[in-house]
C-alpha cells in the first residue's frame, strides 16, 4: 500500500559491509525505497588496485543467479561469467575425463571475484537513496539503541543511528560480536585442518592453457586441487592440503617435487619457475565453519552471509548461499509488508534450516573429498549418480545437482538426499545375493521397492561398475 512505501522512504537501512552480500543487499533495499546506508572498512575496491589474499574467482550458481536476477543484475554478471558445463577430473597418469554437470542448460559459471563485488557496489549506486561509505569499520553497535561506533580512514569516530541493521561483514562478523552477549544466542566455529593458497595457470601462446568451460579438478584424497577459467584465459588454481602438509614443503625443490608426486600434468602447465615463485607468495589460508542462530534481535538487526554462516568451500555455495539469503528475505518482506517485527523472526524460522544444512553439506563434501574421493572414486560416484538420475528422473535426482541447480531448500535437498540413499541401501540387500534373505525371512521384504525397480538399481550398479 502506499502508506507502507512511504514509510519505507524515509527509514534507514544500515548495511554494514560492502562485499558480495552487502552490495547485493544494498540494491535489495534500495529497489524497495529505503534509504540505504552502505559502511564498509575498506578503501572502495573500485579505485584500488587487486584486492590480495581472496579467493579470485568463484563458481556461481543457480541460487546466486536467481538472486541477482531479482534485482537486475543477472545478465551484467553472466555475460562476464565463463561457463562450466562439465567436471574435468584429472587423474594421477594425466587422462582426464569429463563428467558433465547435467542437460544442457545446466552450468555453473566462473566468476571474477573483485569485478563482481565492484559491479555490485556500482548497481547500489545507481539508487539515488543508496550512500557508500566506504574506509568506515564498525568497532561497536549498541543492542539497546541500535547507535552504531564507525571508525573512518582519519582516525575520527562517528555514531550512526538506523532502522534497521543487516550485518554482512563476513566470517569475523563486528556486528554480531554483541549477538555473542544475548541469552539463548547459539553460535560454534570450527577450523579444519586445510589451508589454500592460489596459483595462477598463464595463457599458451595466447589460448587457455587447459579446456575453458570446465570445472578441472584434480582429487588426490588428503590433497585436492580446482582451477578456475578468468577471461583474461588465465586458470586460478586452488590448492587445499592440511597445515601440516604446507609446513613441509618449505623450499622450491619441495614444491616441484609434491607437484611431480600428486599433481604432475600441471608443472609444464603452471611453468616450474612461476610455480616456486607464487607457491611462496603468499602464506597458506584457513578455512572457517560458522554456524549461529538466531540470526535476528529483535526488530533492530539481522545477519546475513558469512556473518550468519561462513562455509567450508566444498560445495561452492558460500556466496550462492548468502545471495540466496537477500532473495529470501525479500521474499518474506513482500509477504510481511515490510514490517521488521514480524519479517526478522520469520527470516531466521525459515533461513537458519537451509544456512545450517549448506554448512553441513560443505563439510561433509570435505570429509568425504579428503578421506577417499580420488579420480577413480570420483568418476564412478558421478557416473552412478548420473546413470540413475537418467534411469529414474524424478525419483533419483543427485544431490549435487539439487543443491547447485535448483532452489529446492537446501535442508529439503538433504533429507530427499537421506531418502533416496535409503532406496540405494534397499538395493545394495538385493544385490548382495544370497545374502538377501538371510537378513530377514522368506516372506516379508526386506524393502519397500518392488523386485522390477530393484532390478533397475542392479542394473544400474552393474552398468556403472562395468
Ligand atoms: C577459497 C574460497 C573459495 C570460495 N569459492 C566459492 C565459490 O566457488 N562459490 C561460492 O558461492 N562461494 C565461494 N566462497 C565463499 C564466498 O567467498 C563467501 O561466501 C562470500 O564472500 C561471502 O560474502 P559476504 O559478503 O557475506 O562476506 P565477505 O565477502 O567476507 O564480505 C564482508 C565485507 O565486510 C567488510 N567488513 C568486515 N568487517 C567489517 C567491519 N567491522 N566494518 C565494516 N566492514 C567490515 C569486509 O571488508 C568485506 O568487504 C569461497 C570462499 C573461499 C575462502
Ligand atoms: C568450486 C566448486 C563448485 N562446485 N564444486 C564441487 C564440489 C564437490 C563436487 O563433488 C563432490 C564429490 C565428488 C565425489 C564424491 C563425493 C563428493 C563437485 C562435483 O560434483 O563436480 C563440484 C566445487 C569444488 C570446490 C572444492 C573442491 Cl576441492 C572441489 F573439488 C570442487
Amino acid at each position: 500500500t502506499n502508506d507502507s512505501k512511504s514509510t519505507s522512504k524515509n527509514k534507514v537501512v544500515a548495511v554494514v559491509g560492502g562485499g558480495l552480500v552487502g552490495a547485493l543487499n544494498a540494491c535489495y533495499f534500495a529497489k524497495r525505497g529505503f534509504q540505504v546506508e552502505v559502511f564498509e572498512s575498506r578503501e572502495d575496491i573500485r579505485e584500488a588496485k587487486i584486492v590480495k589474499g581472496r579467493s579470485i574467482n568463484l563458481a556461481l550458481s543457480h541460487r546466486g543467479r536467481q538472486a541477482l536476477k531479482q534485482v537486475g543484475m543477472e545478465d551484467t554478471i553472466v555475460s562476464k561469467g565463463i561457463p562450466m558445463h562439465s567436471r574435468m577430473i584429472h587423474s594421477l597418469n594425466g587422462t582426464q575425463s569429463p563428467i558433465p554437470y547435467g542437460k544442457k542448460g545446466q552450468y555453473i559459471l566462473s566468476v571474477d571475484r573483485a569485478n563482481l563485488n565492484k559491479e555490485l557496489l556500482s548497481a547500489a549506486e545507481t539508487y539515488s537513496t543508496t550512500k557508500l561509505n566506504f574506509a568506515h569499520k564498525l568497532l561497536n553497535w549498541s543492542t539497546e539503541t541500535g547507535a552504531m561506533t564507525f571508525l573512518r580512514a582519519d582516525g575520527a569516530k562517528e555514531e550512526i543511528q538506523a532502522d534497521l541493521i543487516v550485518g554482512c561483514d563476513g566470517a569475523f562478523s563486528a556486528i554480531r560480536k554483541q549477538f555473542l552477549r544475548q541469552s539463548r544466542f547459539n553460535f560454534s566455529q570450527t577450523y579444519i585442518p586445510h589451508g589454500y593458497l592460489e596459483l595462477t595457470m598463464p595463457p599458451i601462446n595466447g589460448e587457455f592453457a587447459m579446456k575453458p568451460n570446465y570445472l578441472h579438478i584434480w582429487p588426490r584424497n588428503t590433497f585436492m586441487m580446482i582451477a578456475l577459467p578468468n577471461l583474461d584465459k588465465t586458470f586460478t588454481c586452488t590448492l587445499f592440503m592440511p597445515f601440516d602438509e604446507f609446513e613441509n614443503v618449505t623450499t622450491g625443490d619441495q614444491v616441484i617435487e609434491f607437484f611431480q608426486k600428486y599433481f604432475p600434468d600441471t608443472i609444464p602447465l603452471i611453468g616450474a619457475d612461476a610455480l616456486k615463485r607464487d607457491y611462496f607468495r603468499l602464506p597458506a589460508q584457513a578455512m572457517v565453519s560458522v554456524k549461529c542462530s538466531p540470526y535476528h534481535l529483535s526488530d533492530k538487526c539481522v545477519l546475513m552471509g558469512d556473518a550468519a554462516h561462513a562455509v567450508v568451500p566444498f560445495y561452492g555455495q558460500g556466496m550462492n548461499a548468502g545471495f540466496e539469503d537477500c532473495l529470501v528475505f525479500n521474499e518474506i518482506m513482500d509477504q510481511l509488508n515490510e514490517d521488521f517485527s514480524a519479517v526478522l523472526p520469520e527470516y531466521t524460522r525459515v533461513r537458519v534450516p537451509d544456512d545450517h544444512a549448506i554448512a553441513d553439506l560443505a563439510m561433509y563434501n570435505y570429509v568425504e573429498m579428503r578421506s577417499h574421493v580420488n579420480s577413480k572414486w570420483f568418476l564412478f560416484r558421478k557416473y552412478v549418480d548420473n546413470t540413475l538420475h537418467m534411469i529414474m528422473p524424478r525419483t533419483v535426482i543427485p544431490l549435487y545437482t539439487m543443491v547447485t541447480f535448483t532452489r529446492i531448500r537446501y535442508h529439503e535437498a538433504v533429507k530427499r538426499w537421506h531418502w533416496q540413499d535409503k532406496v540405494r541401501k534397499g538395493e545394495l540387500i538385493l544385490t548382495r545375493g544370497t545374502q538377501r534373505f538371510s537378513s530377514c525371512n522368506q516372506k516379508r521384504r526386506c524393502s519397500s521397492l518392488s523386485d522390477k525397480e530393484m532390478l533397475i538399481w542392479w542394473l544400474a550398479m552393474m552398468i556403472c561398475r562395468g
